[in-house]
C-alpha cells in the first residue's frame, strides 16, 4: 500500500518525538504507582521510558533510532522473555498506556456530555 505524497506518518500525526516522550513519561509515572505493575517495573532503568518512546516512534513510522542504536525488535522482545508477565499485567499495561494517550486539548465546554433532560 502506498500513501499519497504529503500524507503524514502516524508518528508525525501524533506529534513526533516530543509527544512520545511526554506520553512515556506520564505512562511510566503511573505504572510505578500501579499496584499490579509496580512490582514488574521495580528495577526499571531510568532510560526505559525514553527507549520505549524511540521504539514506539519507529513502529509508527519515525526514525529508526531504536533499531540503529538500541538493538531493535529482537532486543525489545528479549527484555520481556522469562518475566512471566500475566494476562492481568499485560491488560493493565495496555489500559494505562491508552489512558496516558487520552489527553485531549479540548474541554467539555465545547462538547458537553449529553444530558437526558437538557433539550
Ligand atoms: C506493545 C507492547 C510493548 C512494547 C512496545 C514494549 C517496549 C519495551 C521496550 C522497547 C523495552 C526495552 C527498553 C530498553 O531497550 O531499555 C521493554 C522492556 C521491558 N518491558 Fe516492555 N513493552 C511492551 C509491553 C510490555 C508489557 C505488557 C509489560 C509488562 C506488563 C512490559 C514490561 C517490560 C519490562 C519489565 C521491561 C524491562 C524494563 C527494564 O528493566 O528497564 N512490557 N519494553
Amino acid at each position: 500500500m502506498s500513501d499519497k505524497p504529503g500524507t503524514p506518518s502516524v508518528y508525525e500525526w501524533m506529534g513526533g518525538a516530543d509527544a512520545l516522550e511526554r506520553l512515556t513519561d506520564v505512562f511510566y509515572g503511573r505504572v510505578l504507582k500501579d499496584p499490579v505493575l509496580a512490582p514488574v517495573f521495580a528495577g526499571m532503568d531510568a532510560r526505559h521510558p525514553h527507549h520505549v518512546a524511540l521504539g514506539l516512534g519507529e513502529v509508527f513510522g519515525g526514525p529508526d533510532t531504536y533499531s540503529a542504536r538500541h538493538g531493535g525488535h529482537a532486543h525489545m522482545a528479549s527484555r520481556h522473555l522469562g518475566r512471566h508477565i500475566t494476562e492481568e499485567q499485560r491488560r493493565r499495561w495496555v489500559d494505562l498506556l491508552l489512558d496516558a494517550a487520552d489527553m485531549p486539548k479540548w474541554e467539555w465546554g465545547q462538547t458537553p456530555p449529553w444530558q437526558p433532560d437538557a433539550g
